[in-house]
Protein backbone atom coordinates (compact mmCIF):
# COMPACT_ATOMS: atom_id res chain seq x y z
CA UNK A 1 0.00 0.00 0.00
CA UNK A 2 1.57 3.51 -0.75
CA UNK A 3 2.36 5.87 1.66
CA UNK A 4 1.17 9.65 1.36
CA UNK A 5 0.88 12.53 3.52
CA UNK A 6 -0.67 15.78 3.86
CA UNK A 7 0.68 19.02 2.24
CA UNK A 8 1.24 20.56 6.32
CA UNK A 9 3.51 17.58 6.98
CA UNK A 10 5.69 17.56 3.78
CA UNK A 11 9.17 18.16 4.49
CA UNK A 12 11.28 20.55 1.99
CA UNK A 13 13.96 17.86 -0.59
CA UNK A 14 17.15 20.16 0.18
CA UNK A 15 20.25 18.74 -0.23
CA UNK A 16 21.59 18.18 3.47
CA UNK A 17 24.09 20.55 3.43
CA UNK A 18 21.43 22.49 5.07
CA UNK A 19 22.49 19.58 8.35
CA UNK A 20 26.99 19.74 7.85
CA UNK A 21 29.08 16.52 8.03
CA UNK A 22 31.94 17.23 10.73
CA UNK A 23 34.89 15.16 10.85
CA UNK A 24 35.16 14.93 14.11
CA UNK A 25 38.87 12.60 14.13
CA UNK A 26 40.97 15.81 14.66
CA UNK A 27 39.02 16.37 18.21
CA UNK A 28 39.54 12.93 19.08
CA UNK A 29 42.99 12.31 17.95
CA UNK A 30 43.97 15.99 19.15
CA UNK A 31 45.85 16.52 16.40
CA UNK A 32 43.42 19.83 15.32
CA UNK A 33 40.72 19.97 18.23
CA UNK A 34 40.31 24.00 17.40
CA UNK A 35 39.20 22.80 14.00
CA UNK A 36 36.18 21.24 15.39
CA UNK A 37 35.42 23.28 18.27
CA UNK A 38 34.93 25.88 15.45
CA UNK A 39 33.26 23.86 13.30
CA UNK A 40 30.76 22.88 15.91
CA UNK A 41 30.17 26.46 17.50
CA UNK A 42 29.38 27.59 14.18
CA UNK A 43 26.71 24.87 13.82
CA UNK A 44 25.08 25.14 17.28
CA UNK A 45 24.67 28.63 16.55
CA UNK A 46 22.90 28.48 13.14
CA UNK A 47 21.47 24.82 13.28
CA UNK A 48 21.83 23.22 16.61
CA UNK A 49 22.11 19.89 14.48
CA UNK A 50 25.20 17.92 12.57
CA UNK A 51 26.59 14.62 11.98
CA UNK A 52 29.49 13.25 12.75
CA UNK A 53 32.12 11.17 10.98
CA UNK A 54 35.05 9.22 12.07
CA UNK A 55 33.07 9.33 15.71
CA UNK A 56 35.14 6.24 16.36
CA UNK A 57 31.97 4.16 17.42
CA UNK A 58 32.71 0.30 16.66
CA UNK A 59 30.36 -0.03 13.76
CA UNK A 60 29.87 -3.89 14.71
CA UNK A 61 28.43 -2.91 18.27
CA UNK A 62 26.14 -0.49 16.37
CA UNK A 63 25.00 -3.22 14.10
CA UNK A 64 24.58 -5.50 16.82
CA UNK A 65 23.05 -2.69 18.60
CA UNK A 66 20.28 -2.53 15.88
CA UNK A 67 19.81 -6.94 15.87
CA UNK A 68 19.28 -6.62 19.76
CA UNK A 69 16.66 -3.29 19.31
CA UNK A 70 14.92 -5.15 16.57
CA UNK A 71 14.92 -8.52 18.15
CA UNK A 72 13.49 -6.60 21.20
CA UNK A 73 10.45 -5.07 19.98
CA UNK A 74 9.37 -8.63 17.93
CA UNK A 75 8.90 -9.99 21.62
CA UNK A 76 4.86 -10.12 22.32
CA UNK A 77 3.65 -7.24 23.74
CA UNK A 78 2.86 -9.02 26.97
CA UNK A 79 6.58 -9.88 27.50
CA UNK A 80 7.62 -6.09 26.71
CA UNK A 81 4.95 -4.73 28.85
CA UNK A 82 6.27 -6.22 31.97
CA UNK A 83 9.34 -3.89 31.90
CA UNK A 84 6.77 -1.02 31.64
CA UNK A 85 8.48 2.21 32.42
CA UNK A 86 5.12 2.58 35.05
CA UNK A 87 6.73 -0.33 37.51
CA UNK A 88 10.19 2.05 37.59
CA UNK A 89 9.01 4.38 39.75
CA UNK A 90 10.97 7.33 39.77
CA UNK A 91 13.81 5.76 38.01
CA UNK A 92 11.41 6.28 34.94
CA UNK A 93 13.15 3.69 32.54
CA UNK A 94 11.69 0.58 30.69
CA UNK A 95 9.19 -0.21 28.15
CA UNK A 96 7.34 2.48 26.87
CA UNK A 97 4.14 1.19 24.98
CA UNK A 98 2.76 3.20 21.66
CA UNK A 99 0.81 6.21 22.51
CA UNK A 100 2.31 6.08 26.45
CA UNK A 101 4.66 9.62 25.46
CA UNK A 102 3.36 12.03 23.24
CA UNK A 103 6.09 14.62 22.81
CA UNK A 104 4.15 17.32 21.57
CA UNK A 105 0.47 16.19 22.72
CA UNK A 106 -1.56 19.08 21.99
CA UNK A 107 -1.12 18.29 18.31
CA UNK A 108 -0.32 14.65 17.48
CA UNK A 109 -0.18 10.83 19.01
CA UNK A 110 3.31 9.40 18.45
CA UNK A 111 3.65 6.08 16.61
CA UNK A 112 5.88 4.35 18.37
CA UNK A 113 7.46 2.67 21.27
CA UNK A 114 10.41 2.89 23.09
CA UNK A 115 12.48 1.00 25.61
CA UNK A 116 14.82 3.40 27.73
CA UNK A 117 17.82 2.64 30.21
CA UNK A 118 20.50 4.72 32.16
CA UNK A 119 23.08 4.00 34.05
CA UNK A 120 22.46 1.05 36.66
CA UNK A 121 22.58 2.35 40.05
CA UNK A 122 21.21 0.35 43.28
CA UNK A 123 20.32 3.44 44.75
CA UNK A 124 16.55 5.25 43.25
CA UNK A 125 16.49 8.76 42.97
CA UNK A 126 14.67 10.63 40.23
CA UNK A 127 16.09 9.61 36.94
CA UNK A 128 18.75 6.82 38.83
CA UNK A 129 18.20 3.40 39.83
CA UNK A 130 18.16 -0.24 38.44
CA UNK A 131 17.68 -0.78 35.00
CA UNK A 132 14.79 -3.23 34.22
CA UNK A 133 16.58 -4.84 31.21
CA UNK A 134 14.87 -7.86 29.41
CA UNK A 135 15.89 -11.71 29.82
CA UNK A 136 15.73 -11.78 26.05
CA UNK A 137 17.07 -11.53 23.72
CA UNK A 138 20.54 -12.93 25.05
CA UNK A 139 23.60 -10.35 25.61
CA UNK A 140 20.75 -7.84 25.59
CA UNK A 141 22.04 -6.06 28.32
CA UNK A 142 26.00 -6.83 27.28
CA UNK A 143 25.68 -5.32 24.39
CA UNK A 144 23.63 -2.24 25.07
CA UNK A 145 25.90 -1.64 28.67
CA UNK A 146 28.72 -1.07 26.37
CA UNK A 147 26.93 0.78 23.93
CA UNK A 148 25.55 3.16 26.30
CA UNK A 149 29.65 3.75 27.47
CA UNK A 150 30.90 4.52 23.92
CA UNK A 151 27.92 7.21 24.00
CA UNK A 152 28.72 8.56 26.73
CA UNK A 153 32.48 8.49 26.30
CA UNK A 154 31.65 10.67 22.70
CA UNK A 155 29.42 12.85 24.27
CA UNK A 156 31.92 13.87 26.88
CA UNK A 157 34.35 14.74 24.05
CA UNK A 158 31.78 16.99 22.27
CA UNK A 159 30.57 18.22 25.15
CA UNK A 160 34.50 19.73 26.30
CA UNK A 161 34.27 20.99 22.36
CA UNK A 162 31.13 22.81 22.85
CA UNK A 163 32.85 24.71 26.22
CA UNK A 164 35.60 25.67 24.07
CA UNK A 165 33.61 26.57 21.18
CA UNK A 166 32.03 29.49 23.76
CA UNK A 167 35.13 30.91 25.36
CA UNK A 168 34.81 28.43 28.36
CA UNK A 169 37.68 26.21 30.23
CA UNK A 170 37.05 23.07 27.91
CA UNK A 171 36.33 20.85 31.73
CA UNK A 172 33.64 23.65 32.29
CA UNK A 173 29.95 21.66 31.82
CA UNK A 174 31.96 18.72 32.92
CA UNK A 175 32.50 19.85 36.50
CA UNK A 176 28.25 19.92 36.11
CA UNK A 177 28.38 16.04 34.88
CA UNK A 178 29.87 13.87 37.58
CA UNK A 179 26.81 11.96 37.71
CA UNK A 180 25.19 12.82 34.77
CA UNK A 181 21.20 12.16 33.98
CA UNK A 182 21.34 9.95 30.95
CA UNK A 183 19.15 7.70 28.80
CA UNK A 184 19.81 5.58 26.14
CA UNK A 185 16.76 4.97 24.29
CA UNK A 186 15.50 2.03 21.59
CA UNK A 187 12.76 3.62 19.24
CA UNK A 188 10.37 1.68 16.73
CA UNK A 189 8.63 3.57 14.78
CA UNK A 190 6.12 0.68 12.92
CA UNK A 191 4.85 1.54 9.40
CA UNK A 192 2.07 3.81 8.91
CA UNK A 193 -0.41 3.35 5.90
CA UNK A 194 -2.30 5.29 3.90
CA UNK A 195 -2.40 9.39 4.28
CA UNK A 196 -0.86 9.91 7.29
CA UNK A 197 -1.82 13.33 9.50
CA UNK A 198 -0.47 15.36 11.88
CA UNK A 199 -2.99 13.95 14.63
CA UNK A 200 -0.88 10.98 14.22
CA UNK A 201 3.00 10.44 13.12
CA UNK A 202 6.15 8.54 14.81
CA UNK A 203 7.31 11.50 16.65
CA UNK A 204 5.69 15.00 17.23
CA UNK A 205 7.66 18.72 16.79
CA UNK A 206 10.04 18.82 19.72
CA UNK A 207 12.99 19.67 20.96
CA UNK A 208 15.03 17.52 23.14
CA UNK A 209 14.73 18.52 27.09
CA UNK A 210 18.49 17.71 27.98
CA UNK A 211 21.99 19.03 27.05
CA UNK A 212 23.13 17.07 24.13
CA UNK A 213 21.51 13.68 22.08
CA UNK A 214 23.75 11.63 20.23
CA UNK A 215 21.08 9.71 18.00
CA UNK A 216 21.44 6.21 15.22
CA UNK A 217 18.85 6.14 13.07
CA UNK A 218 18.65 2.89 10.36
CA UNK A 219 18.64 3.13 6.52
CA UNK A 220 14.74 3.97 6.36
CA UNK A 221 14.81 8.18 6.97
CA UNK A 222 11.75 10.41 8.30
CA UNK A 223 14.17 12.42 10.53
CA UNK A 224 12.79 16.16 10.08
CA UNK A 225 14.81 19.23 11.45
CA UNK A 226 13.21 22.93 11.48
CA UNK A 227 15.49 25.59 10.14
CA UNK A 228 15.16 29.17 11.32
CA UNK A 229 12.48 29.99 8.43
CA UNK A 230 10.05 27.51 9.72
CA UNK A 231 10.96 24.84 6.68
CA UNK A 232 11.00 21.14 7.69
CA UNK A 233 14.40 19.92 5.91
CA UNK A 234 14.96 16.29 5.72
CA UNK A 235 17.70 14.84 7.82
CA UNK A 236 18.21 11.73 5.84
CA UNK A 237 20.44 8.64 6.95
CA UNK A 238 24.38 8.76 5.90
CA UNK A 239 26.71 6.23 6.19
CA UNK A 240 28.82 5.68 9.03
CA UNK A 241 27.51 9.28 10.71
CA UNK A 242 25.82 9.93 14.25
CA UNK A 243 23.46 12.74 14.16
CA UNK A 244 24.28 15.49 17.32
CA UNK A 245 22.17 18.01 18.62
CA UNK A 246 21.94 20.36 21.42
CA UNK A 247 18.43 20.25 23.78
CA UNK A 248 16.83 22.97 25.72
CA UNK A 249 19.81 22.72 28.72
CA UNK A 250 22.47 24.88 25.88
CA UNK A 251 20.05 27.13 24.95
CA UNK A 252 19.74 28.47 28.57
CA UNK A 253 23.38 27.90 28.96
CA UNK A 254 24.12 30.17 26.11
CA UNK A 255 21.38 32.92 26.38
CA UNK A 256 19.52 31.58 23.55
CA UNK A 257 23.23 32.06 21.17
CA UNK A 258 22.89 27.91 20.67
CA UNK A 259 19.69 26.69 20.00
CA UNK A 260 17.68 23.79 20.63
CA UNK A 261 15.88 22.78 17.35
CA UNK A 262 12.49 21.37 16.86
CA UNK A 263 12.64 17.92 14.87
CA UNK A 264 10.31 15.05 14.26
CA UNK A 265 10.26 12.02 12.66
CA UNK A 266 7.16 10.53 10.54
CA UNK A 267 8.06 7.40 8.57
CA UNK A 268 7.14 7.25 5.17
CA UNK A 269 9.20 4.67 4.31
CA UNK A 270 6.44 1.65 4.30
CA UNK A 271 9.03 -0.26 6.81
CA UNK A 272 9.50 -0.29 10.58
CA UNK A 273 11.91 1.78 11.29
CA UNK A 274 14.39 1.92 14.23
CA UNK A 275 16.43 4.86 15.90
CA UNK A 276 18.99 4.68 18.80
CA UNK A 277 19.21 8.55 20.97
CA UNK A 278 21.67 9.12 23.57
CA UNK A 279 20.23 12.07 26.05
CA UNK A 280 23.07 13.23 28.48
CA UNK A 281 21.29 15.92 30.86
CA UNK A 282 23.64 17.10 33.91
CA UNK A 283 23.82 16.04 37.60
CA UNK A 284 20.21 15.83 38.85
CA UNK A 285 20.86 19.02 41.26
CA UNK A 286 22.95 21.17 38.92
CA UNK A 287 21.61 24.67 38.15
CA UNK A 288 21.36 25.79 34.18
CA UNK A 289 22.39 29.22 34.57
CA UNK A 290 24.03 31.40 31.87
CA UNK A 291 27.40 31.21 31.60
CA UNK A 292 30.09 33.81 31.57
CA UNK A 293 30.69 34.22 28.33
CA UNK A 294 27.14 34.74 26.62
CA UNK A 295 25.70 37.19 29.38
CA UNK A 296 25.58 40.73 28.37
CA UNK A 297 25.07 43.79 30.01
CA UNK A 298 22.77 45.57 27.62
CA UNK A 299 20.38 42.41 27.76
CA UNK A 300 20.20 40.76 30.41
CA UNK A 301 20.02 36.78 30.57
CA UNK A 302 16.05 36.19 30.36
CA UNK A 303 16.51 33.32 32.29
CA UNK A 304 15.85 32.45 35.91
CA UNK A 305 18.40 29.67 36.83
CA UNK A 306 16.50 26.32 37.38
CA UNK A 307 17.86 22.68 38.47
CA UNK A 308 18.30 20.14 35.56
CA UNK A 309 16.88 17.12 37.22
CA UNK A 310 13.46 19.55 38.23
CA UNK A 311 12.92 20.65 34.58
CA UNK A 312 13.48 17.17 33.22
CA UNK A 313 10.90 16.37 35.19
CA UNK A 314 8.39 18.66 34.45
CA UNK A 315 8.70 17.74 30.60
CA UNK A 316 8.03 14.34 31.26
CA UNK A 317 4.82 15.07 33.38
CA UNK A 318 4.16 16.68 29.93
CA UNK A 319 4.88 13.89 28.11
CA UNK A 320 4.12 11.09 29.61
CA UNK A 321 0.42 9.97 30.56
CA UNK A 322 1.51 7.99 33.41
CA UNK A 323 2.59 10.42 34.83
CA UNK A 324 -0.47 13.05 34.74
CA UNK A 325 -2.49 9.98 35.75
CA UNK A 326 -0.44 9.49 38.73
CA UNK A 327 -0.45 13.50 39.47
CA UNK A 328 -4.62 13.41 38.78
CA UNK A 329 -5.57 10.43 41.22
O1 LIG B 1 14.12 8.71 15.89
C1 LIG B 1 14.68 9.76 15.57
O2 LIG B 1 15.27 9.88 14.50
C2 LIG B 1 14.62 10.96 16.47
C3 LIG B 1 14.12 10.66 17.86
C4 LIG B 1 13.99 11.88 18.71
O3 LIG B 1 13.95 12.98 18.26
C5 LIG B 1 13.93 11.72 20.18
O4 LIG B 1 13.80 10.59 20.66
O5 LIG B 1 14.03 12.74 20.88
FE1 LIG C 1 14.35 14.42 19.84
Amino acid sequence: MSVTVEDSLQSKTTSFNEIPIVDIAPLLDNSNPMKVVQEIGYICEHIGFLYIKNHGVDEQLIKEAYELTEAFFLLPFEEKNKLNIIHSGQTLRGYIPMYAENVDPENTRDFKECFDFGQDTAEISPFFGPNLMPQQPVHFKTIFEQYHHAMLGLARQLIRAIGLSLGLPADYFAKLQTKPITIQRLLHYPPQQGEITKEEFGIGAHTDYGFLTILSQDANGGLQVQNRNGDWVSAPPVDGTLIVNIGDLVQTFTNDRYISTLHRVINTSGKERYSLPFFIDLDYDAKVKVVPTCRRDDTPSQYQSYTCGQHKYKRFVDSYTHLQTTLRE
